[in-house]
């Protein structure tokens, strides 16, 4: 893979039918035509990073079909060898609006996996047509696949079926029990030296290092650095880029404070649909400094 490749699909034009689960509804103030600009500049944060910005299939008819990190998931192969390569999983939303997304995103994935030696798995085939388990459930750091285990769009037959492809690639799966928010990472994300940053009461029992942001938009952060690397304290802080939305100011000025980079963009028509920085895209990195 010579350049790390990002998935998108384009905000359907029914975006304001979006599903909304824990915040307060202004689907109406909501622009499509603003929620497009806001898509387009954040790929090209991404392609101005030397990503390879593929689009999946337009899928109009799904309101939420913007959100792609939800049906996809990509692992890089972390394993000692690392002669298994990357995973492609093809996610199982227990969400009927958003079941009919599935369909573009494994044709796309069948692609993605032909063209950079990724095996293409449905979590579906391997747990069965209720296991569930939605991208925006999993936050990587490091060699550790955190998963929602007390949340609604991922069950224990998901997380499972997770467990027995990412155990095969050198990672371990850890269940974290979310209350109150939609995923894992509406909840947490992390720093490239693995801390975990979260806005929720509550979460530092669950991660170390642990790092309370000031601002619930500002727990979304994602990685601009092109390659897989081990979560590590020693990191290049200068190299480690982080993308994140411009409703977090306090929060970007506090990263900034410790020594981050980072560039902001508006997403202000996703964060109406409980979206973020992260479920805009699948971030599909090659395994190391290559
Ligand atoms: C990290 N997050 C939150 C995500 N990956 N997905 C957001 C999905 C939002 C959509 N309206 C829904 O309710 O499905």
């Amino acid at each position: 893979m010579a350049a790390p490749v990002l998935l998108v699909r384009r905000p359907s034009p029914e975006l304001a039918k979006g599903l909304l689960t824990h915040i307060s509804d202004d689907r109406a103030s909501l622009s499509t035509g603003l929620a497009s600009q806001q898509w387009l500049e954040y790929t090209n944060v991404f392609r101005a990073h030397g990503w390879d910005v593929r689009e999946v299939q337009a899928a109009d008819e799904c309101p939420d079909g913007v959100f792609i990190e939800d049906a996809l998931l990509w692992l890089t192969d972390l394993s000692e060898k690392a002669d298994q390569g990357p995973a492609i999983i093809l996610m199982n939303t227990p969400a009927p609006s958003r079941a009919k997304e599935l369909s573009t995103a494994q044709a796309c994935a069948e692609t993605i996996a032909t063209a950079h030696g990724a095996k293409l798995y449905s979590l579906k085939e391997i747990g069965g047509s209720e296991a569930h388990l939605e991208g925006g459930d999993v936050l990587k750091v490091g060699r550790v696949v955190y998963v929602n285990s007390g949340g609604h769009r991922t069950n224990e037959a998901g997380i499972c079926a997770l467990r027995s492809i990412a155990e095969r690639i050198g990672y371990s799966v850890v269940g974290i029990p979310i209350q109150g928010a939609l995923h894992l990472k509406s909840a947490v994300t992390a720093l490239p030296d693995g801390t975990v940053i979260g806005h929720m009461p509550g979460l530092q029992a669950f991660f170390k290092p642990y790092l309370q942001v000031p601002e619930p938009e500002g727990v979304a952060v994602v990685h601009l650095r092109p390659y897989e690397a081990l979560a590590s304290a020693h990191d290049e802080k200068a190299e480690a880029h982080l993308v994140m939305s411009s409703s977090a100011p306090r929060t970007t000025a506090l990263l900034e404070s410790l020594g981050w980079k980072v560039t902001t963009t508006d997403v202000t028509e996703f964060e109406k649909l409980e979206g973020c920085v992260t479920c805009l895209s699948v971030r599909c990195r090659p395994g190391s400094r290559s």
